[in-house]
């Protein structure tokens, strides 16, 4: 079958699309998500995304790790979703779409980035002195000194795998504040098996981390390999995160088509 996709990035975080309204796409098998993502026999990237119609929603978002496997909600390539259906004439002011971790708002502001408004995070747990918690994926955050030169993939793979966290294991975000409301992520990403250039569930937890003013709005600036991005939340009596965006650059790459192997 010949098949019709668009490539996309947000900070460095890439991700193949492929307009599914039709639902000429719905028969695609793990095998071949995860060919389409391979970055030497296929086109390349962290991700797979259908854009679904869905009631009631201006589109629906399906989320594929590039082993091919349908997974947990993706930040940066629900940012970039958002972008595809602009480009693709679906023009809002507000977007309003639904993902495997609920309903989503987001916004393209003036500059062309994407704010994305992300789940409530109503609970973080402590593991050995670092904090566990589901920002639409399930994310452990550690904080680091000299980040730039630390063993992000055997380290994040140590965690992603060990016994406390199975079976579904979960992501790991290293990070290093560099001031009161700047910090530098990297993320061993889950369903990857490596580290991504950035990881938007990941920036999310990671800002939520360290979060700087006990009560009311945090904006935290988030340095990653792949660019800047920045999250926004309010920070609630009860230890509840809401309010919360994530907000950043997300840009079409290419388009094309390819054929499955038969
Ligand atoms: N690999 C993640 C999903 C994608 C997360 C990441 N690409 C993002 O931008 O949030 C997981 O399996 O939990």
């Amino acid at each position: 079958m010949e098949l019709s996709f668009y490539k996309y990035q947000g900070t460095g975080n890439d991700f193949v699309i492929l307009d599914n309204r039709d639902q000429r796409y719905n028969s695609l098998t793990n095998e071949e998500i995860h060919f389409l993502c391979n970055r030497r026999f296929g086109i390349g990237a962290d991700g797979l995304m259908l854009l679904n119609a869905r009631e009631g929603y201006d589109f629906e978002m399906k989320y594929f790790n590039s082993d091919g496997n349908e997974s947990s909600m993706c930040g940066n390539g629900g940012r970039c979703l958002v972008k595809f259906a602009f480009h693709m004439g679906i023009v809002r002011t507000s977007y309003s779409f639904i993902a495997t971790d609920g309903p989503h708002e987001a916004e393209i502001d003036e500059r062309g980035d994407v704010r994305l408004k992300m789940q409530d995070v109503t609970e973080v747990k402590e593991h050995h002195g670092d904090e566990v918690m589901n920002t639409g994926s399930p994310h452990y955050v550690k904080t680091v000194q000299n980040l730039d030169t630390f063993d992000v993939f055997n380290k994040g793979r140590e965690i992603r795998y060990s016994h406390a966290f199975q079976p579904g294991g979960l992501n790991v975000n290293f990070v290093e504040p560099r001031s009161e409301d700047e910090i530098m992520v990297r993320t061993y990403e889950r369903g990857v098996e490596d580290e991504t250039l950035s990881c938007g569930t990941g920036v999310t937890a990671s800002a939520i981390a360290n979060f700087h003013n006990e009560q009311g709005f945090n904006e935290v600036s988030v340095i990653t390999r792949g660019g800047r991005l920045s999250v926004e939340f309010e920070r609630n009596r009860d230890g509840s995160f809401t309010n919360v965006w994530l907000c950043g650059p997300a840009e079409k790459v290419f388009e094309g088509t390819i054929l499955l192997p038969q």
